[in-house]
């Protein structure tokens, strides 16, 4: 799916209200990151992902975002909010490839019927799950997820993390906010915590 040396470089990266953050990830990591409510764990996600106005340097394998096209940079550089929006009334109309978009929902214990189902007969979860699918299914190098089981059940949630850790040992690298210790130990490579001056390593 992706190769496995893959790099995530962040250097100095610091908007109005969060930062200045400095960071790296490769390519079958896993970091969690974790801090208080407000903090800027969004935030440093959507400023690395390029939505959200930010100073200072973000590099994938070697090459400065700015020297890239924004759309090909958020392809491989993937941020999926905890409620992520929809913009068409059936599911399957948000997929760029729906063929492997739908293989995907077995896995996260998705009916099949709810590819072709309208949005808005979706409960919180499912939508949590398939913007996880909608995603994935485009192969970024990084997906960069802010709290992607918070809708879900222990079993559900379950399956989430199996479905990251069989990305990680694909080669995909995983930035993941979560506000729940056991989760981050469960699926971490490495631990950080969001301060509002910064990163401080919280991995033993
Ligand atoms: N679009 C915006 N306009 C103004 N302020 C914003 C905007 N987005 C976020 N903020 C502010 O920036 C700060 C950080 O927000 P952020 O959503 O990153 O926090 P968080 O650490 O992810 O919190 P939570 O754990 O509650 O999700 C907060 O004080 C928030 O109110």
């Amino acid at each position: 799916m992706t190769d496995t040396c893959s790099s995530l470089i962040v250097n100095g990266l610091h908007g109005r209200l969060a930062g200045p953050f400095d960071l790296g990830i490769e390519g079958g990591e896993c970091v969690a990151l974790s801090g208080p409510s407000g903090v800027g764990k969004s935030l440093l996600l959507r400023m690395i992902a390029d939505l959200e106005p930010a100073r200072g340097r973000v590099e994938l394998d070697g090459v400065d975002r700015d020297r890239m096209p924004a759309p090909a940079f958020r392809r491989q550089v993937t941020y999926v909010a905890a409620d992520a929006g929809w913009w068409a009334d059936i599911v399957a109309d948000h997929m760029a490839y729906p063929e492997r978009a739908r293989a995907l929902l077995p896995e996260l214990g998705l009916a099949d019927a709810l590819f072709e189902a309208p949005v808005a007969t979706l409960s919180t979860g499912q939508r949590q799950r398939l913007a996880l699918v909608r995603a994935i299914s485009q192969h970024p190098r990084f997906l960069l997820l802010d709290e992607p089981t918070s809708a879900l059940d222990p079993e559900a949630t379950a399956r989430v993390e199996a479905l990251l850790a069989r990305l990680r040992e694909q080669g995909t690298g995983l930035l993941v906010v979560t506000h729940d210790a056991a989760q981050a130990v469960r699926i971490a490579t490495r631990r950080l915590r969001v301060t509002p001056g910064g990163l401080e390593d919280e991995t033993p």
